[in-house]
């Protein structure tokens, strides 16, 4: 019994809670016997009052494709300090000096609750993760990462009250699942452990939502395109090549065959996307795990659409038999009504858009211009 007031308190001080998340409940794992418990209201710091105006933000995995983008966009909005990159690898120059870094290695619970404490962080978001192909290749370790790493940040997140954002994607649908168009709720069988491991985050991020009244959010990503940070070992990858490829060399090589048709978005409309579902009232959430999209394209008609702009580019496939057995099995179109209906989500950037605003941030002569200024 004093468990199920324990938790029936928590629920309500949750759903009491203010926008930033700044409510501190009892911890997820003292409700056993772990030695891990902390005190409910250990409070070391008194916050003032326009401190606690805005979230203090940590990202994990911070160093990927997404997270340095995302700091950019949350500092902007809540000021530099506010918002903590992390990672396990060394930031480059340009990160480090940017803003807030710190080492942050998810499978170390209890560095992981030393961070959130010493910092006083409201939101996380977690991105550390192994993606689809890099994931096959190391499925030990992706299993670690994915799933052991995210039962660190689950507990830590409802231990300390925390607004919890872990990015799906498209590849939590299997073969089993309809893919033209992949609606939010139907059979989610994926084939990689990537997928297994996405699966299983949006399955429990909802249980400790309802169970332990944890504001989790989560969207299901489609392959990001971007320019300034490179992929990290994905399925879509063949999608942000091709324009480093069509401008350095003119030639492209490519690992999916030319009628693989995928669910894309350009990097800005899914970081505008993660902030707006963050910031998202409550009561206008009728779930916590919602597909996003933006346009669906081949490899050939990519390639069409770069050609429009640089004609010369050669493409050719030499099909990787992993990678290809992944997107086929992926959607190829991505139904995110609920996305549009419940917080307004819109996409900005369709195929031609994206490509034009790619092939401009890599001009040769952009780029000298900003590495001279
Ligand atoms: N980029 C994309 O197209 C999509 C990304 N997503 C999701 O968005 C999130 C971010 O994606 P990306 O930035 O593209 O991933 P990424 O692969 O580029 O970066 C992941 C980061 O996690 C870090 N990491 C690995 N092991 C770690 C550990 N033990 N502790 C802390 N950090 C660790 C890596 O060092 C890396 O910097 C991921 O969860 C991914 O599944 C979802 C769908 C599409
Ligand atoms: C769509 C994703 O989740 C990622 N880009 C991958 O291809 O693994």
């Amino acid at each position: 019994m004093p468990v199920v007031r324990t938790l029936t308190r928590t629920v309500k001080q949750v759903l009491k809670s203010p926008v930033c998340g700044c409510q501190t409940v009892t911890s997820v794992r003292s409700i056993g016997v772990s030695p891990r418990q902390v005190t409910s209201d250990a409070s070391f710091h008194s916050v003032s009052f326009s401190e606690a105006d805005h979230p203090r933000v940590l990202i994990t995995g911070g160093l990927g494709q997404l997270g340095v983008g995302l700091a950019k966009l949350l500092r902007k909005r809540f000021g530099k300090n506010n918002v903590i990159l992390s990672d396990i690898r060394k930031p480059p120059d340009n990160v480090f000096y940017s803003g807030p870094f710190i080492y942050s290695d998810i499978l170390d619970y209890k560095n992981l609750r030393e961070i959130v404490v010493n910092n006083r962080i409201t939101w996380l978001i977690h991105y550390s993760a192994l993606l689809s192909a890099v994931g096959e290749a190391n499925v030990p370790l992706a299993r670690a990462v994915n799933i052991t790493g995210l039962h660190n940040i689950l507990d830590i997140a409802a231990e300390h009250g925390l607004r919890l954002f872990v990015p799906s994607t498209i590849g939590a649908f299997g073969p089993t699942s309809p893919r033209n168009p992949t609606p939010d709720l139907c059979i989610q069988r994926p084939r990689t452990i990537y997928g297994v491991s996405k699966v299983h985050a949006e399955l429990m991020g909802e249980y400790y939502h309802y169970r332990y009244g944890l504001d989790f959010r989560c969207l299901r990503y489609p392959g990001i395109i971007s320019a300034d940070s490179q992929p990290g070992g994905g399925t879509t990858d063949y999608a942000v090549q091709i324009f480093h490829d069509a401008i350095k060399t003119g030639r492209f090589v490519c690992n999916l065959k030319p009628d693989t048709r995928l669910p894309m978005m350009y990097i800005d409309d899914c970081l505008r996307a993660t902030v707006e579902v963050l910031e998202a009232p409550t009561e206008s959430l009728t779930m916590r795990t919602y597909n996003i999209n933006a346009m669906s394209f081949s490899p050939e008609e990519l390639a069409q659409e770069v050609q429009k702009h640089l004609p010369e580019l050669e493409v050719a496939y030499n099909v990787d038999a992993v990678r290809q057995a992944i997107a086929d099995s992926w959607p190829m179109n991505f139904d995110d009504n609920n996305a549009r209906k419940d917080w307004g989500w819109k996409h900005e950037y369709d195929l031609p858009e994206l490509v034009t605003t790619m092939l401009g941030y890599l001009n040769p002569e952009r780029l000298a211009a900003q590495a001279q200024a």
